[in-house]
C-alpha cells in the first residue's frame, strides 16, 4: 500500500485532516474543488479561502486532477454531504479495489435520504468504507490543539492503517465498527447545533441549553437505533462528545446560523454571508423524512427543520415545542 493519503476536498477540515495527516508523518495529495485553491495551496502552503491564517506542511500536494489519487493508499472524502454522490462518482475510475475510504463529512443525503456510506457503496462498491467523525474543529485539528475522535470501520485492519496514517499525539482516533451510529451521530448533532444557537440567540438560558442537548441527545439516538446502531456508540466522540462541542461553540457555522436565526436574522442572508458549508440546514429535513419513515419521535429536529423550510416561524416552532404534552423520559 502506497503510503500516500488522498484527501477528496481542501474546504476547512479536508485541507486540516491533510495537516492532521503531516504531523503523523504522511504526506497527502489533497484535492481541491476549485483550482485556484489547489494552486495557492502550493504556492504559499495555506488555503487562503476554507483556512485562511494557518501555515501548511510542504508535504501536501494539492492537485485539481482526480487522476493523481490513483497512486494513494487511502483516501479521506470531505467533500459537502449534498456534492458526496457527484464527487465520488468523478472518482470511480481512480479508485484501486480494496482501498480504504474513510468518509468525513457530517450529513443525509436529501431526496434519497442516504447516509453518506450507502453513497459509498453505491459509487464505489470496490471500496473498504470507514468513518471519521466526532468533536472536532477544523482550525483545533489544523493548528495541532488536542483533539479525539471515531474512526469506524468494520474491516479491523484498514481502520488500523487509516489511524496509522492521520493519528498522532495530538490527534487520537479510537476505532470503532458502528458506521451508522458514527454518521447519525455527526449528522443529527448539525441539526440540533442550530436548534442550540436559537436558544442562545432568543436569550433562553443555560437550562434550556442543557435542556435541549439531553433532549437532542434522546433524539439522536432513537433515530440512530431504529436505523441499526448500537446504543453505547451514540455516547462516544461520535455523538454525545460532537452533540457537546457543536451546541456550545460559536465557532461551529451550525450553532451560529442558529444564533442568528435566533437573533431575528433570516436564513437567506446568513447563508448569502458565508461561503462555508452549514450542513444541519440540508440535513434537517432529510433527518424529518428518515425518521418518520421509522416511526421515530425528533420534535426538536421537527421544529429546526420546520424553522429552515420557511414552514414556522421561531417563535412559532418553539411555542409549539413548549406545547407538548408531558410525556415519559425513557420515551
Ligand atoms: N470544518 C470543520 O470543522 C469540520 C467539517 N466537517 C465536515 O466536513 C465536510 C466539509 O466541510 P468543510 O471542509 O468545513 O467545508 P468548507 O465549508 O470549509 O468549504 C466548502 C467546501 O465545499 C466544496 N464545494 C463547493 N461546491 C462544491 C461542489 N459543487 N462539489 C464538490 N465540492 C464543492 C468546496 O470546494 C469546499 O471544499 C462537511 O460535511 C462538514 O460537516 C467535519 C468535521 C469538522
Ligand atoms: O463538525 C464539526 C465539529 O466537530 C464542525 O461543526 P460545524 O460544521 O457546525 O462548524
Amino acid at each position: 500500500m502506497s503510503a500516500r493519503l488522498g484527501i477528496i476536498g481542501a474546504g476547512a477540515w479536508g485541507t486540516a485532516l491533510a495537516q492532521a495527516a503531516a504531523r503523523a508523518g504522511t504526506p497527502s495529495t489533497l484535492w481541491a474543488f476549485e483550482p485556484e485553491v489547489a494552486a495557492a495551496i502550493n504556492e504559499t502552503h495555506e488555503n487562503p479561502v476554507f483556512l485562511k491564517g494557518i501555515k501548511l506542511d510542504p508535504a501536501i500536494r494539492a492537485t485539481n486532477n482526480a487522476a493523481d489519487l490513483s497512486a494513494c493508499g487511502a483516501w479521506l472524502v470531505v467533500t459537502p454531504a449534498q456534492h458526496m454522490r457527484a464527487s465520488l462518482e468523478a472518482f470511480r475510475a481512480h479508485l484501486r479495489p480494496g482501498t480504504p475510504v474513510a468518509l468525513c463529512s457530517k450529513g443525509i443525503e436529501r431526496g434519497s435520504l442516504k447516509l453518506m456510506s450507502n453513497v459509498l457503496g453505491e459509487t464505489l462498491p470496490h471500496a473498504v468504507p470507514a468513518v471519521l467523525s466526532g468533536p472536532s474543529f477544523a482550525a483545533d485539528v489544523a493548528r495541532g490543539l488536542p483533539t479525539a475522535v471515531t474512526l469506524a470501520c468494520t474491516d479491523a485492519s484498514a481502520g488500523e492503517k487509516l489511524i496509522a496514517m492521520i493519528g498522532s499525539a495530538s490527534f487520537r482516533p479510537y476505532l470503532a465498527d458502528d458506521l451508522i451510529g458514527a454518521e447519525i451521530g455527526g449528522s443529527v448533532k448539525n441539526v440540533l447545533a442550530i436548534a442550540a444557537g436559537i436558544v442562545e440567540g432568543r436569550e433562553l438560558g443555560r437550562s434550556a441549553h442543557a435542556a435541549l442537548i439531553a433532549r437532542g441527545f434522546a433524539e439522536m439516538t432513537r433515530l440512530a437505533v431504529a436505523l441499526g446502531a448500537q446504543r453505547e456508540t451514540l455516547t462516544g466522540l461520535c455523538g454525545l462528545g460532537d452533540l457537546v462541542l457543536t451546541c456550545s461553540s460559536p465557532q461551529s457555522r451550525n450553532m451560529s446560523c442558529g444564533l442568528a436565526l435566533g437573533r431575528g436574522e433570516s436564513l437567506a442572508d446568513i447563508m448569502a454571508a458565508r461561503n462555508s458549508v452549514t450542513e444541519g440546514v440540508a440535513t434537517a429535513p432529510a433527518v424529518m423524512e428518515l425518521a418518520a419513515r421509522h416511526h421515530v419521535d425528533m420534535p426538536i429536529c421537527e421544529a429546526v427543520a420546520a424553522i429552515v423550510s420557511g414552514k414556522a416561524s421561531v417563535d412559532a416552532a418553539i411555542n409549539a415545542l413548549l406545547a407538548r404534552p408531558f410525556t415519559s423520559e425513557s420515551a
